[in-house]
């Protein structure tokens, strides 16, 4: 038998694709859209409108079905920790003060994670207890392309080492030490590139999402043989978007075709090479974007993080959440 390492002894068992029930309760699209606690959507068509990712079909049905109730669930969650902040200062006798409640949203590259977290933070600032809600996405702490190109990373985008962990990690403490602003780099999808000196600042909202492909990661066992921190570690509540791999590559091969006749038209798109491919032509490029990239990094990066989550909402072909997973407490 080969030599196990020492990390080894730490995992539990389980095939790649293999679904933890026991932890989680699972109920059918039907059941959870009966959890709505209100029927008034705090969100016309037009919002939803400007909130919907490039070929994203989610309906104002979806929302009330689905994020409204996911919202609902959220806010409970909102308040008693807020109870157990208070609670937890009056055993300590000590004063520390309330620090934002963070929601991570991760998933794969063309899942509609954007949408997701754009949705519930529209429905989550509509509940006066919690106005103030902020999202920042990830992608701002990818390494510039020069230092990707430098390391060898340019065509391991969104994979793990494509970020700055050590930023992104120290980003997330220190909203969640309280930090009156913490600030956070930005990222261009059209320039497929970080903005030079440009930054979000984050000033302590009641709220702060965090979505990104790799959100869910564990932390890294260091040299030494221990492990870290990851940016899970500072979680409140997180949410995993989930479909078939073979949904999401057909969805991010319609997206591609989209972008072609619309963002890579814009002289300052990265791509403006795959303007002028014909239809046949951008389907095998996106396609093989997707096997050589986003695919492999789905399996080997983003899916085996899924179950490490608070909540998840598998959707079918057609976008609509089906059955929503959360863990039973
Ligand atoms: N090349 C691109 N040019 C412009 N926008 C893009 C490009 N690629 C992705 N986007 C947009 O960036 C956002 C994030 O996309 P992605 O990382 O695939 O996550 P998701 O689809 O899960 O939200 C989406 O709103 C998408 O429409
Ligand atoms: C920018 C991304 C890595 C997503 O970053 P995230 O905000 O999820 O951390 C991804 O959308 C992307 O552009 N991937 C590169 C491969 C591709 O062009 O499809």
């Amino acid at each position: 038998m080969p030599a196990r390492r020492r990390a080894d002894y730490y995992c539990f068992p389980m095939p790649p694709d293999a679904q933890l029930l026991g932890p989680f309760v699972e109920l059918s699209r039907a059941d959870w859209a009966n959890l709505a606690e209100t029927t008034a959507l705090p969100l016309d068509a037009a919002t939803l409108e400007k909130l919907r990712g490039l070929s994203d079909p989610t309906s104002l049905t979806d929302v009330r079905e689905v994020y409204l109730p996911l919202s609902a669930l959220l806010s409970r969650y909102v308040r008693i920790t807020r109870e157990l902040h208070q609670s937890t200062n009056a055993f300590l006798g000590r004063a520390t003060t309330r620090t934002p409640f963070v929601i991570g949203i991760a998933g794969s590259v063309a899942v509609g994670k954007s949408t997701t977290a754009r949705l519930l933070r529209e429905l989550l600032a509509a509940w006066p207890e919690h106005p103030r809600v902020e999202l920042i996405t990830t992608d701002g702490f990818l390494f510039p392309n020069a230092e990707l190109d430098r390391r060898g990373l340019m065509h391991r985008k969104g994979f793990p080492e494509s970020y700055d962990r050590r930023a992104l990690l120290k980003f997330v403490m220190d909203v969640k030490s309280g930090d009156e602003e913490v600030s956070a780099p930005v990222y261009s999808h059209l320039v497929y590139d970080i903005v030079p000196d440009v930054s979000v600042a984050v000033r302590r909202p009641d709220i702060l999402i965090v979505e990104g492909l790799n959100v869910l990661q564990p932390a890294r066992i260091r040299l030494d043989g221990r492990a870290g921190l990851a940016v899970s570690d500072f979680f409140d509540f997180s949410v995993y978007v989930d479909a078939a791999a073979d949904d999401i590559r057909d969805w991010y091969v319609s997206r591609f075709l989209s972008l072609r006749d619309t963002a890579f038209r814009d002289p300052r798109s990265y791509f403006t090479r795959y303007a002028d491919l014909t239809h046949d032509q951008a389907v095998t490029q996106a396609e093989q974007l997707w096997d050589t990239i986003n695919g492999p990094n789905l399996d080997r990066n983003i899916l085996p993080t899924r179950d490490r989550a608070t909540a998840i909402l598998r959707k079918d072909r057609e976008h609509h959440v089906q059955w929503v997973r959360i863990r039973k407490v």
